[in-house]
């Protein structure tokens, strides 16, 4: 596999590199949604970001591979670092931030006439990630494996991705974002259109990823931010103003002796 500057520094230090936001505001047009959000997110663990409808989790997700500047009227303050290195800086190319930093899906989006091998290899391509065609075989198989999929779907690799249930549909797109190889996966309530087994199933995947993936996850479902995360940042809108984190720390901490009476009452269920 060729791996492209300038981000090879970070791979050296390491495979799971920590990813820090400081002071991240962002507005759609003049509306201000995000007011200097800070949070270091560690290597090799899963960050879950929780907070009622509204308050910016999701824009503030996609601040952090650069996919907020796509939508059109966007814009941002702050910095984002991966490792040492500024994502925001010019010199980087977005689809070498993208190959970085992967980003699933709330609603599963595979290529659904395409099939389940070529799903899982659709993003070499469009990142200029090179693998030797007689790599190909071995790197699908590991990515579904990672994913949790492997054992459903190796006698029908030819068949199409759309014709996979929607949790494998999911698990397709974890494989497709697994196969460059990204140091950090975003994850925008992953389990939300999904049955209670294939997001155990999904849970059980993330879980698995974390000594060698960061993770960042938003979820709506406190059991699950429970089960699935080492730490949680609790993000609050309060009337009329922009989206900032109330409060975070190790997840335990936050649900069961939290700092601020607002994040107590939202974790238990009184707003939200
Ligand atoms: N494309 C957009 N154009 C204009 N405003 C937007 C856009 N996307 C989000 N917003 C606004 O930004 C604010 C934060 O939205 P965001 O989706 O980030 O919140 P959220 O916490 O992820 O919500 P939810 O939990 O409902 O997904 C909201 O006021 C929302 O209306």
């Amino acid at each position: 596999m060729t791996i492209t500057q300038p981000f090879d520094a970070v791979e050296a230090e390491n495979d799971a590199a920590t990813l820090e936001a400081r002071a991240v505001s962002a507005w759609f047009g003049d509306h201000k949604v995000l007011d200097r959000v800070s949070l270091t997110m560690p290597a090799q663990s899963v960050t879950a970001l929780i907070g009622p409808s509204g308050c910016g989790k999701s824009t503030f997700l996609r601040t952090l591979n650069r996919m907020h500047e796509l939508i059109p009227g966007a814009s941002l303050a702050g910095e984002v670092l991966l490792g040492e290195v500024d994502i925001y800086d010019s010199v980087w190319k977005l689809t070498e931030v993208r190959r970085h930093i992967g980003m699933v899906f709330q609603k599963p989006n595979p290529f659904p006439a395409m099939s389940i091998y070529d799903n899982v290899t659709a993003g070499l391509k469009l990142t200029g990630t090179k693998v030797r065609r007689d790599e190909r075989d071995d790197l699908v198989q590991e990515c579904l494996t990672r994913a949790g999929l492997w054992r459903e779907v190796r006698d029908r690799l030819r068949q199409p991705g759309g014709a996979l249930s929607g949790g494998q549909q999911q698990r397709l797109c974890i494989a497709r974002s697994l196969a460059v190889r990204p140091t950090v996966l975003l994850m925008d309530e992953p389990c939300s259109a999904l049955d209670p087994t294939s997001t155990r199933r999904i849970e059980e995947t993330i879980a698995d990823l974390t000594s060698e993936v960061t993770i960042v996850i938003v979820t709506h479902n406190m059991q699950q931010a429970q089960r699935v995360s080492d730490q949680c940042a609790f993000f609050l809108a309060e009337e009329g103003t922009p989206g900032a984190i109330v409060e975070h720390g190790d997840t335990s901490q936050v649900f069961d002796s939290p700092v601020d009476s607002r994040t107590a009452d939202y974790v238990h269920g009184r707003f939200g």
